[in-house]
């Protein structure tokens, strides 16, 4: 069911021979790629091979050493990282809420892009009203009152789709969202993830995963990362081969796909 994008769509992300360097230690070398306007990129690559760097570049949450990279056509370095990290979503399953909101304060606090509730601020009409839509999309109005803490890893994930879409953003990062969660749960993630590029057409979305069982169908391009090396990025079906994650894993690893969903084991051979 990959849904096929036109060249021609506006870059969303715009990465230029990007270097990362931290504590004299380069993290990334010479990283390019483009993400278009309704493409959904996996991001792909063994532990410590850079790919929450990416994603924190991504995010407009840190900016390129040396190269450049341009979020949502603004070039980092030349704008208000703060103004747009608000046009972008960010689900990170390690969110870290201390107090205990109910579902619905957690949407709202997406259009603060805080954690917590903001002190004496009382969310406009529209907001209300777009996040009760949220939660009813995301399935989540019979927990709209449970507290945060009181949730399963699954819940959350879909409390925290709803924040992350309510500032209604043009680029999605999923960081890992499936960690943690049962088959069931998992596989919910995967359908509403897949409805979401149904309903937002123009919206991109860069997940990273280590196990490409955990790809939604609607996946269209990935890229592998590593040792810090974009290895090789574009259309899902030509770069999630056998020979080419086997390379990137430095692993005999076979390559299958079923019904639009991948799968990897340790090849035979
Ligand atoms: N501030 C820093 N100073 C020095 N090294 C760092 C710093 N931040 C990250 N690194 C190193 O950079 C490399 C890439 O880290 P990163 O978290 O981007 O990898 P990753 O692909 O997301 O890994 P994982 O799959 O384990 O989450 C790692 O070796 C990490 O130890």
């Amino acid at each position: 069911m990959s849904i096929p994008v036109a060249a021609d769509r506006p870059a969303v992300l715009e990465f230029e021979e990007v270097d990362f360097v931290r504590n004299g230690r380069t993290i990334l070398s010479g990283v390019d790629f483009t993400v278009r306007a309704g493409e959904h990129w996996a991001l792909i690559g063994p532990n410590g091979a850079g790919k929450s760097t990416i994603l924190s570049i991504c995010g407009a949450a840190a900016h390129p050493t040396r190269g450049s990279a341009a979020v949502l056509g603004r070039r980092l370095g030349a704008v208000d990282l703060r103004e747009l990290r608000h046009s972008i979503g960010h689900v990170n399953p390690r969110h870290p809420l201390r107090s205990p909101l109910t579902v619905f304060e957690v949407v709202l606090t997406g259009a603060t892009g805080s954690n917590d509730l903001v002190p004496r601020w009382t969310p406009p009409p529209a907001t209300v009203a777009r996040a009760e839509d949220l939660i009813t999309r995301l399935g989540l109005d019979p927990i709209r009152e449970a507290l945060w803490p009181n949730l399963s890893q699954g819940e959350r994930g879909r409390a925290l789709i709803a924040r992350a879409l309510l500032p209604d953003p043009d680029l999605l990062l999923l960081d890992e969202p499936t960690t943690g969660l049962d088959v069931a749960a998992r596989e919910h993630f995967l359908r509403t993830v897949d409805q979401l590029h149904d309903t937002h057409r123009d919206l991109a979305t860069v997940l990273v995963t280590h196990h490409l069982e955990e790809l939604p169908v609607s996946t269209t391009h990935a890229m592998l990362i590593g040792d810090g090396r974009l290895l090789t990025s574009g259309p899902a079906d030509q770069v999630l081969t056998t020979a080419n994650i086997s390379d990137c894993f430095d692993y005999p690893i076979e390559i299958s796909r079923h019904d639009g969903r991948w799968q990897a084991r340790a090849s035979s051979e």
